[in-house]
């Protein structure tokens, strides 16, 4: 690092005086403006009508006044448009106003004779004159050479072609309310002193932007814009999360003609993660992308009709229920049901239905059935076998339709409907047969109804013009009213046909879980799992109580949109997955298809795989590489992690075989060991350890356990010891607050904070060869401190290690 000489600090701040002059007058000038332009466009619509000529008497009346509306109309779009951008330009302005840039670059282009001093912001300012940046967006191509180059012979691309000279100064602002705090000259060997500054500072309850610190691998990944799929395999705390979200910022920015915020979507591992991102794109003055979880995706489509595991109780069940019977199989079948090959299972068995083994729910009606499950089943068959399966059931659709309203018409005269209108009394009969008039005018059988009353009416005037008395307008008014009873019941019974009700999707699933013979016959898979059997069972016996494990869920929607036919999402431009490894191979599948327009970016790091339905992001053969092939995917790889200090890194990078992580160079203390005599005294120690945390300044603090039920024990135990301000964190936890935490790790995951205590680091807790990336998982949280506690046995994954990385305390 090398701090600027007096000399050019004053030169700076005179400079910096010039640009926040700048950009003030311009603020004053156009507030009146924007505020102007908005009334104008108020005013324009709500005078629309009035700016038109209406006169339609002749045609070319008619064409004057078509177009004085289309005139009007293109006026006041391009008002619109322009008021939207000075707006933006505005608040950019004003945004940038207490900082206006964080680094500056001196670049001589190859041919030209004078150096150009290149200010980068978080946005664009341009001086009056409309030619000379005073400051540019960090997004521009340009400044894509300051996150990539250090002085000396420098390059960036432009849409034109590449351009290349020589960067001679490279320099790092922190400037706070107009005034400089800081000044930096940076080189490739000093290393970059502001993120130094950054990184050492405290855990905040929101995501921070990186902008002025990206680093040349982040760049490299926030900047490709060339293939339909990128990959990010990343060590934890390597900024994954950091750099997607400079992505969405810079996608925004490059393709803002035509690229809205909500074409972009970010799958996060937890609703809490949501609202710990949510803050990143507004500070980069972007709007945020949409946000969800793939647990939401699935309860939206069958949360309605079935009881669904959600992934939280699915790693509980994995963490916990080493001892119950049947473990072993729920295990294998999990990772069965993740991959590729039960994918390709299900598609063949779509495919066998096609031809034979479809099942439907018969349509009963008062105890009767209506249309038998075997009469639809031949009616099926009975369809061209080159349709496609979901055509075919639309066709079955309609006939079901049709059907229906013959067997309504019939209804009629059965007894339960004269029955029904004779309960009625008069007055009763006189409110339903209103009722039933005013309902059938509303709702779209209006059309239908009318027709009908025509029809009666008509016969009335009919008859009554020719013979006084023969009309019997009460038997008539029955017919009416036989009619609307009949059809009120068999609403639901259409209704459900149209939302395909009558497929039997459950039985479906069900029947795939068949002896090894069948399920081979049925997908032509040769290889099941072992215990399959027992897998079978499990996965009927839950399906008997309507009841899906969260394995079970993708692969069901999927059957389910096989057979009905996919739906799919082509609004949605960029896809956004973090905590990739997390999605199984069969997710990943199932995405691409609901997505088809989509980009993936897929962000991940194996070594955090807790799920047992995981996916190997960099392996060759991955199937996420296979998904749009390596032509269409390109590979990522950061192994410099900033998250945690150099010893905490050292420390967790050793929990692990053989796994490339560079630590950033900032140091710290060693992670502390701490062992109690019992659980009464771990408690006191904590809370002990604690409020010294606390002291020192640190204000986000985690403690972290396995499982949920550890979680309470912990949370309970130490309010016992009279612990205040403690935060349990369930999966139902929407917020993400500063202050202590009390959390699971895999509830933990992409988030951080200051200090991390490991609540039980036991050989009890963290022992089997699943339970290291979880161990790993929660260690890598930590920032600035890492302490670990148990009472009885180091995990042995602890005891492997060397004893020069920890501090026994
Ligand atoms: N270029 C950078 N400049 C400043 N801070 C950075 C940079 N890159 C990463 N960081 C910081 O490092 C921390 C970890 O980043 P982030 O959460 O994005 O990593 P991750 O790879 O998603 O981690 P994990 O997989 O462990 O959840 C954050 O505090 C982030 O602000």
């Amino acid at each position: 690092m090398k701090m600027v000489n007096v000399m050019n600090w004053q030169q700076e701040q005179d400079r910096l005086d010039l640009v926040t002059e700048k950009l003030r007058s311009r603020i004053a000038e156009l507030e009146p403006e924007v505020t102007g332009l908005r009334e104008q466009v108020v005013d324009i619509r709500k005078r629309f009508w009035e700016e038109v000529t209406v006169n339609t008497s002749t045609d070319e009346d008619f064409e004057e006044t078509f177009y004085s509306i289309k005139q009007q109309e293109a006026l006041l779009s391009e008002r619109e448009r322009s008021h939207r951008q000075r707006v933006q330009r505005f608040k950019n302005m004003k945004r940038l106003l207490p900082s206006p840039y964080f680094g500056r670059m001196d670049f001589q282009e190859d041919g030209l004779g004078l150096s150009d001093k290149i200010y980068i912001g978080v946005a664009s300012f341009v001086d009056a004159d409309g030619v000379d940046f005073l400051v540019y967006d960090w997004r521009t191509p340009i400044a894509s050479m300051y996150y990539d180059h250090s002085p000396g012979p420098s390059t960036y691309e432009t849409p034109g072609g590449q351009i290349t000279g020589e960067m001679m100064l490279k320099r790092q602002y922190q400037i706070r309310s107009g005034q400089l705090q800081n000044v930096f000259d940076t080189s490739l060997t000093i290393g970059d002193e502001l993120l130094q500054q950054v990184l050492g500072k405290g855990a905040d309850s929101q995501m921070k932007s990186i902008v002025a610190t990206i680093q040349k691998e982040q760049n490299a990944i926030i900047r490709n814009d060339k293939s339909r799929m990128l990959i990010v395999q990343g060590a934890a705390g390597s900024g994954k999360t950091s750099a997607a979200l400079q992505r969405v910022a810079y996608l925004l920015y490059k393709h803002r003609d035509r690229l809205k915020a909500d074409q972009i979507v970010l799958f996060s591992p937890n609703p809490m993660f949501n609202s710990y991102v949510s803050t990143v794109l507004p500070e980069l003055g972007e709007e945020n992308m949409q946000q969800t979880t793939f647990q939401e995706y699935l309860a939206y489509w069958l949360g309605s009709t079935m009881n669904l595991e959600d992934p939280f109780e699915q790693i509980e069940y994995v963490l916990t229920s080493q001892s119950l019977q049947g473990y072993q199989a729920r295990l294998t079948g999990m990772q069965y049901k993740a991959s590729e090959a039960f994918l390709h299972a299900l598609q063949s068995y779509a495919l066998w239905l096609g031809k034979e083994g479809m099942l439907f729910h018969s349509i009963c009606f008062r105890d009767r059935e209506l249309i038998t499950a075997e009469q639809m089943k031949s009616q099926f068959y009975s369809y061209d076998s080159s349709i496609r399966l979901a055509n075919r059931i639309a066709l079955l659709r309609e006939w079901l339709l049709r059907e229906l309203t013959k067997l309504e018409r019939q209804e009629m005269e059965a007894p339960w409907v004269q029955d029904e209108v004779d309960y009625l009394d008069n007055d009763q009969y006189a409110e339903a047969y209103s009722e039933v008039l005013k309902k059938y005018r509303r709702e779209e059988a209006v059309f239908d109804f009318t027709e009908q009353y025509l029809e009666i009416y008509g016969d009335f005037r009919i008859q009554k013009d020719g013979e006084e008395n023969v009309f019997d307008f009460s038997s008539q008014e029955e017919e009416l009213l036989r009619r609307m009873i009949v059809k009120e019941h068999f609403k639901p019974l259409r209704r459900d046909a149209k939302r395909l009700k009558f497929i039997d999707t459950i039985g479906l699933y069900e029947q795939l879980f068949s002896d090894e013979a069948t399920y081979q016959k049925m997908t032509g898979e040769n290889d099941v799992p072992d215990q399959w059997l027992e897998i079978c069972k499990q996965t009927k016996e839950k399906l008997s109580h309507t009841e899906l494990f969260y394995e079970d869920e993708t692969p069901f929607l999927y059957l389910k949109e096989l057979i009905e036919g996919s739906r799919t999402n082509t609004m949605v431009r960029h896809l956004f997955i973090d905590e990739g490894q997390d999605y199984s191979p069969f997710q990943f599948a199932f995405l691409k298809q609901l997505f088809p327009r989509a980009s993936m970016t897929v962000l991940g790091d194996f070594s955090q795989a807790i799920f047992p339905q995981s996916t190997n992001l960099q392996e060759v053969d991955s199937p996420l590489i296979r998904l749009y092939g390596e032509e269409e995917t390109n590979l990522f790889r950061l192994i410099r992690s900033y998250r945690s200090a150099r010893e905490i890194v050292e420390f967790t990078k050793a929990l692990l075989p053989k796994e490339e992580i560079v630590p950033f160079d900032r140091g710290g203390k060693k992670p502390h060991l701490l062992k109690a005599s019992n659980d009464v005294e771990r408690v006191v120690r904590i809370k002990e350890d604690l409020a010294a945390l606390m002291a020192e300044g640190l204000d986000s603090i985690a403690v972290i356990t396995k499982t949920a039920a550890e979680s309470r024990e912990a949370y309970e135990a130490l309010l016992a010891q009279g612990g205040e301000n403690l935060r349990l964190v369930t999966k139902e936890t929407l917020t993400f607050e500063k202050g202590t935490l009390i959390i699971p790790a895999y509830l933990a995951k992409g988030v951080e904070f200051d200090a991390v205590l490991i609540y039980d680091a036991s050989t009890q807790t963290y022992h089997r060869e699943s339970e290291r990336k979880l161990f790993y998982t929660a260690c890598t949280r930590a920032m600035h401190r890492l302490l670990l506690y148990t009472t009885g046995d180091w995990s042995h994954f602890i005891q492997a290690l060397d004893a020069s990385l920890y501090e026994v305390v």
